[in-house]
């Protein structure tokens, strides 16, 4: 069983190829890091995955119960907080289900609040409880951190790694942090020339820390992959 089958995925902009044929398969419940260099891509697939563009061509095989989570938070300016967690839905209880997925990222009390108040580590935190509250079977977050500070960071990823077990959704994370895709995923893929270059499973038991030997060497196999040298680095490692 797959949650995601891409097969020949294409996306040409103004007569050239970004995507040239990329094949994907995520697991149900699969936490899938998509790296590659900066304008490999990576965004333009995920964004063919959320069914946002009309400009890719390809067999895409996702699932209706989707949700994104941007760099940028896209909460709506005029709406409080509760109501941005569940724009768009129907329903009754919605103010209850909101609630439900505030408390999910620690942030109930924040319910009545107006955007502008928060922080941009809250924010990013609403997106995502606005994505949970969807129970989405497949999550796309697109470098959702990529915007905070380091500590901060580090502690939206814990939320991540939790709410991923508690929940898991098939997840497809588009990042440029080789050590945070080494943190969550099961698997690395590297985007390179418009395909999947290259794959890292990832088989390492969670919880994760980053200065685990096995981890340490796929960060260097993945950095190395992205074309960065890490040759004094190692030299460091046994001096
Ligand atoms: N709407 C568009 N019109 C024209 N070109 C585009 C459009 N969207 C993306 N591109 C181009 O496609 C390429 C891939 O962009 P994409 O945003 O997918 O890369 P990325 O790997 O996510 O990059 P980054 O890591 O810098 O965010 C880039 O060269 C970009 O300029």
């Amino acid at each position: 069983m797959t949650a995601v089958v891409v097969e020949d995925a294409r996306r040409e902009f103004d007569g050239r190829l970004v995507l040239e044929g990329v094949d994907l398969t995520i697991a149900p419940g699969e936490f899938v890091a998509l790296l590659g260099a900066s304008g490999s891509g990576k965004s333009t697939l995920l964004r063919a995955l959320a069914g946002l563009d009309r400009g890719a061509t390809g067999s895409f095989d996702v699932p209706q119960r989707r949700a994104v989570v941007f760099q940028e938070h896209r909460l709506m300016p005029w709406s409080r907080v509760w109501r941005n967690v569940t724009l768009g839905l129907d329903g009754p209880d919605l103010r209850n289900r909101a609630l439900a997925a505030l408390t999910e990222v620690g942030l109930a009390a924040r319910a009545d609040a107006w955007p502008r108040t928060l922080s941009g580590g809250e924010s990013q935190r609403v997106a995502l409880a606005r994505a949970l509250v969807r129970t989405p079977e497949l999550l796309l977050l697109d470098e959702p951190f990529g915007a905070l500070d380091a500590l901060t960071r580090l502690k939206a990823q814990g939320l991540v790694a939790r709410l991923w077990a508690e929940h898991r959704p098939a997840v497809l994370l588009v990042t440029h942090d080789v050590e945070e895709a080494l943190l969550l995923a099961d698997r690395a893929l590297l985007l390179r020339d418009g395909r999947i270059a290259e794959e890292f499973v990832v088989d390492v038991p969670r919880p994760r820390v980053i200065d685990n030997p096995r981890l340490l060497a796929l960060r260097r196999a993945l950095l190395s992959g992205l074309g960065v040298n890490t040759e004094s680095e190692d030299s460091d490692d046994h001096s």
